[in-house]
């Protein structure tokens, strides 16, 4: 088949769900484009990609892997992207950049559901983009059919079978083409080799090629017109047609094979080559400006503590050369990634995927041109809303301060994690997508940055507050030496209502507590607020001065701010002292059918459902509205994942503080003394 010469480079993207088989695919293509001499396996933990120590301990991607090979005289850049839905940050931002997305997954049609956010975000972002149903050497008695059918029913765009299978004794033992209507018989770790189209499957792959011409005639006229008049499309047409619909998304074509045994790679690499669509068509479909003459864009952002700011970019236009001024900065050293390992180049033309060295101001989604740092142009993925948080201790504590410089280096590597010092409990906390998520950051820590830290449950930030009233009177009188102290104040203490906060008054009238020591007695107050009765900041109540009494040498401010927090000490036990607990508005959001779990999920964690709705812009899912106490949100991800298949997301912001007594108020107020006496 003739084939245009692209004469830029491309970038393809490998997603899909956690262990689908994404880096041995990458693997296999690195091997089929004779890019490696020696195939490495993920299993044998010698793959191009997780080579960092974080995904070799974890045999699984924890970031996105980068490989560059060149196939029939094009340059192809693969990221190979994790599939854990705790590090989706990464996966979307590479996907940004790619020319073309290759979901791979494994057939299982019961897990359908796993793709649907993967297939939301392609289409939403219309990136391009196929489907390539992986291990069919274990597929047994499924059917690659009711696969595709059960994975159309989570795409918005439509699956278009590109090739049938050929069964032999149970097994997927090689395919046939349906646009070339040639058939392949697989070879373990050999190209597969062509054969007659068996008898037995002519019809059905006379079926199939049809049902795939049909859908593609769906966005094109003149060939919906041929299939009507009984006239056979020319295979150039039809490759063109697929070509032009894949870069529009309108379908989405589906290939099958096996990247452990190196089955069905060559027909992917040929799609690829032949269907992707090029930098200029990706750099049009992304907004990237037309007015500069050298573009391109960070995808991520790596800081090694040895060698520097490292930015993964894609260069969208013209040609980036080591010592350039490039978004404002010198370009300090080009690389070629292989995995871990780097190729200096001189330059990279538009189409390459390089990391460039040292650009210091240069974030991950900046747009960097010949004349300036245009920022992170829209559309860029928004980052996901944490729902994880630990708070850090560093084990070593001459490393407290190290440790904040190395996590704002670890936020600027994953935009994903957020780093939170609590006001209320003075804790460091990083949030971010999940346990694995902080984990990975935490050896992140220790790798890289040489701090070692523990991660525990953040506290709560409990309040408390009072709901009686009462009158104080106190005096702090010492004679100590030369002179003394006197203060002596009345106050009316007095709940307030919920979100009031601190009120203070002065009814101090005829001069009793002289003007100027006012002030002192609010700040006393104030200062005695922050730990109450019950261990917590104390809220919504009100002081009011009545009286009091002065001595003309010893009064000072510091004895009437002493007499305060004195006053306070006295007064407050003796004010039904209430502990507050804050409640949460809480969306989640899951495929519909697991929102009665998800009902369950809030009751059981002393919550109150306001409702579900449709998700707006998901078919098939729901959100769920609920109050819940911050208290039962440490782990609730967890919970909701492992009843979602891993799906289930949330969103929450801070509702209310709420009164709460019995066992729980028990628990968190002794938990809480012992905290305070163990400082
Ligand atoms: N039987 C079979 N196993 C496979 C195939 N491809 C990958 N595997 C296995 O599936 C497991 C996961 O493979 P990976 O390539 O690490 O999967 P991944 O999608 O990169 O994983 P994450 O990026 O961590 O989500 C490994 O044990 C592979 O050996 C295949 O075609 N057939």
């Amino acid at each position: 088949m003739p084939h245009t010469q692209i004469q830029t480079a491309r970038c393809a993207a490998l997603v899909g769900p956690y262990l689908s088989g994404k880096t041995s695919l990458l693997e296999s293509l690195l091997s089929a484009a004779g890019a490696t001499t020696r195939k490495g396996s993920v299993r044998d933990g010698n793959a191009v990609g997780d080579s960092s120590p974080e995904a070799k301990a974890r045999q699984m991607s924890v970031e996105v892997n980068l490989a560059s090979f060149e196939y029939l005289g094009e340059r192809w850049t693969v990221l190979d992207c994790p599939g854990s839905v705790e590090l989706v940050c990464e996966t979307q931002n590479a996907l940004m950049v790619a020319d073309v997305a290759v979901i791979v997954a494994e057939a299982a049609p019961e897990k359908a559901v796993l793709l649907a956010p993967l297939f939301k975000f392609l289409d939403d972002n219309r990136i391009p983009h196929l489907l390539f149903i992986n291990k069919v050497d274990g597929l047994g008695d499924l059917r690659v059919r009711d696969v595709v059918q059960a994975y159309q029913a989570v795409s918005a765009r439509k699956l278009v079978l590109r090739e049938v299978p050929i069964r032999e004794g149970g097994k997927i033992t090689g395919f046939v083409d349906l646009v070339s209507e040639r058939a392949w018989h697989f070879n373990p770790h050999k190209p597969s080799n062509l054969v007659q189209i068996p008898d037995s499957l002519k019809d059905r792959e006379h079926e199939a090629r049809q049902e795939m011409l049909e859908a593609v005639a769906d966005y094109d006229d003149a060939l919906l017109e041929k299939l009507l008049e009984d006239v056979a499309p020319d295979t150039q047409e039809v490759y063109d047609r697929l070509a032009s619909e894949l870069a529009e998304d309108l379908i989405v074509p589906v290939f099958f094979g096996s990247a452990e045994n190196d089955n069905g790679i060559r027909r992917l690499l040929k799609a690829l080559r032949h269907e992707g669509p090029d930098v200029a068509t990706t750099a049009e479909r992304a907004g990237i400006p037309a007015d500069a003459a050298v573009a391109a864009q960070v995808f991520k952002t790596l800081n090694g503590s040895h060698a520097g700011k490292i930015s993964l970019a894609r260069v969208w236009r013209g040609t980036v050369s080591d010592g350039m001024t490039l978004g404002g900065e010198r370009v300090s050293g080009v690389f070629r990634m292989m995995g871990h390992n780097q190729e200096k180049l001189s330059q990279a033309a538009a189409g390459e995927v390089v990391a460039l060295g040292r650009l210091d101001k240069a974030a991950t989604g900046d747009l960097l041109t010949d004349k300036g740092n245009a920022g992170r142009p829209a559309p860029w993925p928004e980052l996901p809303s944490p729902v994880f948080g630990l708070a850090l201790h560093a084990q070593n504590r001459n490393d407290e301060v190290k440790l904040t410089a190395a996590i704002q280096k670890l936020v600027e590597e994953d935009p994903a994690l957020r780093l939170d010092q609590s006001a209320d409990t003075s804790e460091l906390v990083l949030w971010g997508q999940g346990d694995i998520h902080l984990q990975i950051a935490m050896d992140r820590l220790r790798n890289k940055f040489n701090v070692t830290v523990k991660g525990v449950p953040p506290q709560v930030p409990y309040r408390e507050s009072i709901r009686k009233s009462t009158s104080h009177h106190a005096r702090y009188k010492r004679q100590t030496g030369g002179h003394g102290q006197f203060a002596d104040i009345h106050v009316e203490v007095k709940p307030l209502p919920r979100g009031t906060g601190f009120q203070f008054e002065d009814g101090i009238v005829g001069g009793v507590v002289p003007r100027q020591f006012i002030p002192a007695v609010e700040t006393g107050v104030r200062d005695y607020a922050v730990r109450g009765p019950l261990g917590f900041p104390v809220v919504d109540f009100a002081v009011k001065l009545t009286g009091g009494q002065f001595h003309a040498v010893d009064s000072s401010e510091m004895a009437f701010k002493t007499v305060a927090r004195q006053a306070m000490t006295e007064a407050l036990p003796a004010c039904d002292p209430v502990l507050l607990e804050p409640i949460l508005t809480v969306s989640i959001a899951v495929p519909s059918d697991f929102t009665s779990k998800v009902q369950r999920l809030v009751s059981g964690r002393r919550g109150q459902i306001l409702g579900y709705d449709a998700r707006p812009g998901w078919q098939g899912w729901d959100e769920v509205k609920a109050y819940l106490p911050q208290a039962e949100m440490h782990d609730l991800i967890v919970e909701l994942r492992s009843l979602s298949l891993g799906v289930g997301t949330f969103t929450w912001s801070f509702e209310r503080l709420q009164e709460l007594t019995g066992k729980a108020a028990d628990k968190a107020v002794e938990i809480r003394k012992e905290a305070l006496a163990a400082q």
